[in-house]
């Protein structure tokens, strides 16, 4: 049997396995028996902390499709919650920073990178109003804040049929490693955002989405920083800062902690 915690940021939630003591071999298999919401724990990601000797730990991410993935905002904001501190995080995607106040816990994401090669993209194309589309979405940003995120802004984010358009877009070849599909809308200086995510599908909140596409309204002067973004889960405040890291602040919530047995999933 092996102990692990639920937890979620806004409604994206996971499942958590400390193995800086006890290491824990995670395959994609297992990944996603763990995440599936009929057999296993249930959850949009799973997440493994370990040992890391180049921050106070390591942070693997896997999507439910099984998926080892770079960064997942939303998740680094419960780890901080649940090892406590101020602790820097080893994602694939870079190391990241915790600290919490009043206003809940913010994460230094590191800085977005914006080359075509960086997404990275089939070809090389400006990512900042990509020449390309999809039936009413067109001209979207494309932005890596350690994982890949395709921005559409649209007119009203609650009408575009993102469950039938996010699949075909995630899976398009101009994106090698798929993609984290995002529609926003901007009113009174704030945004809407609903996120298909690369390997989830249609989930509460993506932390790194809100961070991408904060970053892409700035860049178009459709905002400015620091911006509240409304995900339907709830809210998160980007700041895309002076020294160009961008620091989200949201809520974490530990769910409960349990016990299950990893060999009859696998
Ligand atoms: N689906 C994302 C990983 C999870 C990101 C999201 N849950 C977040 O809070 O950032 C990807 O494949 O890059």
């Amino acid at each position: 049997m092996r102990r692990f915690h639920k937890m979620h940021g806004l409604g994206n939630d996971f499942a958590l396995f400390d193995a800086r003591e006890e290491p824990l071999a995670m395959s994609e298999t297992l990944a996603r028996a763990i995440a599936d919401r009929r057999t296993g724990i249930g959850c949009d990601q799973v997440i493994l902390l370990g040992p890391s000797r180049i921050a106070d730990l390591a942070m693997r991410i896997f999507n439910a499709d099984g998926g080892e993935v770079e960064a997942c905002g939303n998740a680094s904001r419960c780890v901080a919650l649940l090892v406590g501190g101020r602790p820097a995080i080893e994602t694939a995607g870079g190391v990241i920073a915790a600290s919490a106040d009043a206003a809940g816990i913010s994460i230094d994401m590191g800085a977005p990178r914006f080359g075509w090669d960086e997404m990275p993209l089939a070809y090389a194309m400006d990512t900042e109003a990509m020449p390309v589309g999809w039936e009413d979405l067109h001209d979207p940003a494309a932005v890596n804040v350690g994982n890949p995120h395709v921005i559409f802004f649209v007119p009203d984010a609650d009408a575009v049929p993102l469950d039938r358009l996010g699949p075909q877009i995630e899976r398009d070849p101009l994106f090698p490693g798929r993609v984290n599909v995002n529609v926003a809308s901007v009113t009174d200086g704030a945004i809407r955002l609903r996120v298909w995510e690369r390997g989830a599908g249609l989930t509460r909140a993506c932390g790194t989405g809100a961070c991408a596409t904060a970053v892409a309204a700035i860049r178009r002067k459709l905002v400015t920083s620091p911006v509240t973004v409304h995900l339907p889960g709830g809210a998160l405040e980007i700041d895309w800062q002076p020294d160009g890291t961008i620091r989200m602040t949201g809520p974490a919530t530990h769910v409960y902690e349990g016990e299950i047995d990893l060999e009859t999933l696998a």
